[in-house]
């Protein structure tokens, strides 16, 4: 986290914008908002062409709808779905080969538990 709180952080030195501006340039699909009066809203992950997988430009809505949730006084909770029958294929693979700056390897040996695993599943393999 930076000072102002973003989730993105100087990467590489680049600043927030650029990396946005970077992840823009993978355009498709979209993440869908539902704020319902009950307080429970409905995050959908829509790119059913690519399985639901993370374009670049759907990281960045992510983003913008996990803001206006942790900004939604009357809210209770959030229930995370894909579309069109199938959760999410993760990122999008035409994306990660042309961002990533290394491959990165989990090298596990004995426990990874919690945020141990949650770090294991941040690399590109275990
Ligand atoms: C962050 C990073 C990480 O690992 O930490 C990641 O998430 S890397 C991403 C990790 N995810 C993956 O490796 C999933 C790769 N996808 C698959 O294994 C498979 O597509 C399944 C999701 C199991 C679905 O298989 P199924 O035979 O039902 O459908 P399919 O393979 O014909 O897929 C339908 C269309 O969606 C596309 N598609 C599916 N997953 C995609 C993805 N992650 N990125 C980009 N395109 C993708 C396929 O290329 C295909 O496009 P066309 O219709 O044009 O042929």
């Amino acid at each position: 986290f930076t000072s102002s709180g973003s989730v993105y952080s100087s990467i590489h030195g680049f600043s927030q914008e650029e990396i946005k501006e970077k992840l823009l340039a993978f355009p498709g699909g979209s993440i869908d908002l539902l704020k319902q009066d009950s307080g429970i809203a409905v995050l959908t992950i829509n790119n059913p062409p690519r399985m639901n997988a993370f374009s670049g430009a759907m990281m960045v809505d992510l983003e913008e709808k996990v803001t206006q949730l942790e900004n939604w006084t009357d809210g209770k909770g959030v229930i995370v779905q894909g579309a069109a029958q199938t959760f999410c294929s993760g990122s999008d693979l035409n994306a990660v080969r042309a961002m990533l700056p290394l491959i990165s390897v989990a090298l596990v040996e004995g426990n990874a538990l919690g945020g141990g695993a949650e770090l294991t599943t941040a690399c590109d393999f275990r």
